[in-house]
């Protein structure tokens, strides 16, 4: 399938939309993140963020178009995201996501610190659930933690096994988080509600610690 000029640039001014709103908020810290739009499903080809730049700036070269071996599609003197194979899996594991972004906050790290050793994270009761699309009363999320390796395919085979389409993200251990969505507003609106989530639980446990020990 041929991607036309026009539906490139309009992925690119999408992710040009998404990474600004996320760079206001400090989520790229050191050129890390990567950002994603899927652009056709068989074959596989989605644009993604180049690797190592400053994701709080605009630039021509930002972004390139990739195919489902990470590679790029056309010549080019971009590297995609190191992180790409990732995206790739999250494509494959869950053919409905057409976005998938991953940024690195304190409030996900610290969360994914906070359960260090256990491989997910679980919040219940939270009106914010129904911001990642579940709308039962009283309902229970459960994001799945994986180790940070090294190896990038490592970290993919790892992803692959933990992520369903209930629960639009995976955490990397001390690293960051991967969420995804029907839609790139979607994909913003899951990111948004897990960092909410991962911000409350850090901050109630903190306050109930502090509540424990004063006189
Ligand atoms: C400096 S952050 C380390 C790499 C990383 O985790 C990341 O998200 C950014 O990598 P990219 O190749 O996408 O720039
Ligand atoms: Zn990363």
């Amino acid at each position: 399938m041929t991607i036309t000029l026009e539906q490139r640039l309009d992925a690119f001014r999408r992710l040009d939309d998404a990474k600004l709103t996320f760079a206001r908020r400090d989520w790229f810290p050191g050129t890390s993140g990567n950002l994603s739009i899927k652009l056709s499903s068989d074959p596989l080809q989605f644009a993604v963020t180049a690797s190592g730049k400053d994701k709080t700036k605009l630039s021509p070269e930002d972004y390139l178009v990739v195919d489902g071996d990470s590679r790029p599609v056309e010549p080019t003197a971009l590297k995609p995201s190191a992180e790409t194979m990732i995206h790739v899996v999250v494509y494959r594991q869950i053919p409905q996501a057409q976005a998938c972004f991953h940024v690195h906050t304190v409030w996900n790290n610290l969360i994914s610190e906070l359960y260090f050793g256990q491989r997910a994270f679980s919040i219940q009761g939270q009106e914010l659930i129904k911001g990642l699309g579940i709308w039962e009363e009283n309902a229970r999320i459960t994001v799945p933690i994986v180790e940070n390796f090294a190896d990038i395919p490592t970290l993919a085979a790892a992803i692959e096994k933990v992520i369903t389409p209930e629960v639009p993200g995976v955490l990397i251990r001390n690293h960051g988080i991967y969420a995804w969505g029907d839609s790139d507003f979607a994909a913003k609106r899951h990111l948004e509600s897990f960092e909410f989530l991962f911000e409350y639980h850090a901050r109630w446990l903190q306050l109930r610690q502090a509540a424990a020990v004063a006189p």
